[in-house]
């Protein structure tokens, strides 16, 4: 046995199971579980990997002046969004096709982050649809994420059924009007899309079906290809989306300051600092580089949330102190869902729960309102 398994282990009908604990160890343990093509899709990035390396190694140039002396004896990592309070400030990330990872895909992940009352973000391209994942989790914090359809009455349909489901934000995904290269997938043929499992939302979709052709899946895959690829999306569509929806609307993809003072004109809910775990344009800036800008740009009049990079509790404390007031959590969870399913998913939020606590009490901050006492420096 691996001796750092052993810190996070249960027993189950007297059969030990023995978990991965940080970031390397449960990406090991999915990359056995996964087919390979699908493992090569989650882990890879676009171009030569450039951003999804620097995305990592930009935690480690920021360093964190910790407050000594202030009593952190009530500590409360509590934060509240769009009149939520969570307990954690931690979201699970859109993260598209989850049966790649797992046979029970997202309804694994919505149960998992329900149970930890962490909010769940479902992707357009999802496994399984608004519907199903709702009624898994009735009473878990969820929101929706769109990719904007071509045909937008599609996208409309889309958001109007999340609302009836009672998902509770729109997440508009802005920096994939079309998909990155991504050398590793053209290498192994592998498109997810094309196997159908990023169908579920689209084959239940009225509208969708409505402006299908034929019903063979060769035409669905075809038209969910057509659909998601909308490279004449505008701010133009945030203010029709605006009209249709009383959700909060979120941009996820933001990497520029002045796009923020767009976005503010338009009326946008919250921001979500992100370049797409690097998979969309290789060469971008590093997310929590990003970060700042963002934040002064913001000045606190919207809820500026972050991912790119995310692996442990520290980087979770470093985003914070850089302006975050929530992360999402990304491959963590995947990989979590790949190597045990809702139990991995949980297991990888309680190890970010228990650093992150860890580290705020170390840092000198007790509350998450007082994350501004801390200093970051360039290490
Ligand atoms: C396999 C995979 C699928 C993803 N699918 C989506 C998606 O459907 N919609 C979306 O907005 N972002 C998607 N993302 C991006 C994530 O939401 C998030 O921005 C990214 O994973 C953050 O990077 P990190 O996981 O390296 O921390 C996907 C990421 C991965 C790894
Ligand atoms: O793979 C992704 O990162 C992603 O977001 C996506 C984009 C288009 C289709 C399927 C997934």
């Amino acid at each position: 046995m691996n001796q750092q398994e052993g810190l996070l282990s249960v027993e189950t009908d007297r059969k030990e199971i023995h978990f991965p604990l940080s970031f390397e160890e449960w990406e090991q343990k999915a990359a056995g579980m996964m087919q390979p093509g699908g493992y090569g899709y989650a882990c890879s990035g676009a171009g030569k990997g450039e951003t999804g390396r620097r995305n990592e190694e930009a935690f480690g140039k920021w360093a964190i002046v910790p407050r000594m002396l202030s009593d952190v004896s009530d500590g409360d990592m509590s934060v509240t969004l769009f009149g939520r309070t969570y307990k954690t400030p931690f979201l699970l990330a859109p993260i598209g096709m989850q049966k790649l990872a797992h046979p029970e895909g997202e309804l694994a992940s919505v149960k998992a982050a329900s149970n930890l009352n962490v909010p769940f973000i479902l992707s357009t391209v999802a496994s399984h649809s608004i519907e199903e994942v709702a009624a898994a989790a009735p009473t878990g914090s969820k929101w929706f994420q769109l990719y904007w359809s071509n045909n937008e009455e599609i996208s409309f349909s889309m958001v109007e059924r999340a609302e009836k489901a009672g998902y509770e934000a729109i997440v508009v995904t802005v920096d994939t009007v079309r998909t990155g290269f991504r050398e590793t997938d053209i290498r192994s043929e592998f498109s997810p899309l094309s196997k159908g499992l990023g169908k579920a939302n689209y084959v239940s979709d009225p509208a969708f079906m409505k402006a299908l052709k034929s019903q063979d899946d060769d035409a669905i895959v075809a038209s969910i290809l057509e659909n998601i690829q909308t490279l004449s999306l505008h701010w133009r569509h945030i203010a029709k989306l605006k009209e249709r929806t009383n959700l909060p609307i979120l941009l996820k993809g933001i990497l520029h300051p002045e796009d923020v003072q767009t976005a503010l004109e338009y009326g946008v809910d919250g921001i979500i600092v992100s370049n797409h775990g690097g998979r969309q344009l290789d060469g971008v800036i590093g997310a929590l580089d990003a970060l700042p800008s963002i934040a002064e740009a913001v000045q606190k009049r919207i809820p500026v949330l972050f991912d790119s990079g995310i692996r442990r509790g520290t980087d979770v404390v470093k985003a914070l102190a850089l302006g975050a007031d929530a992360v999402l959590i990304g491959r963590p969870f995947l990989y979590g869902l790949a190597a045990h399913g809702q139990q991995g998913v949980e297991k990888v939020i309680e190890g970010f729960t228990r650093e992150t606590e860890i580290s705020l009490s170390l840092s000198g901050i007790a509350n998450l309102s007082q994350i501004g006492r801390l200093k970051m420096v360039r290490a």
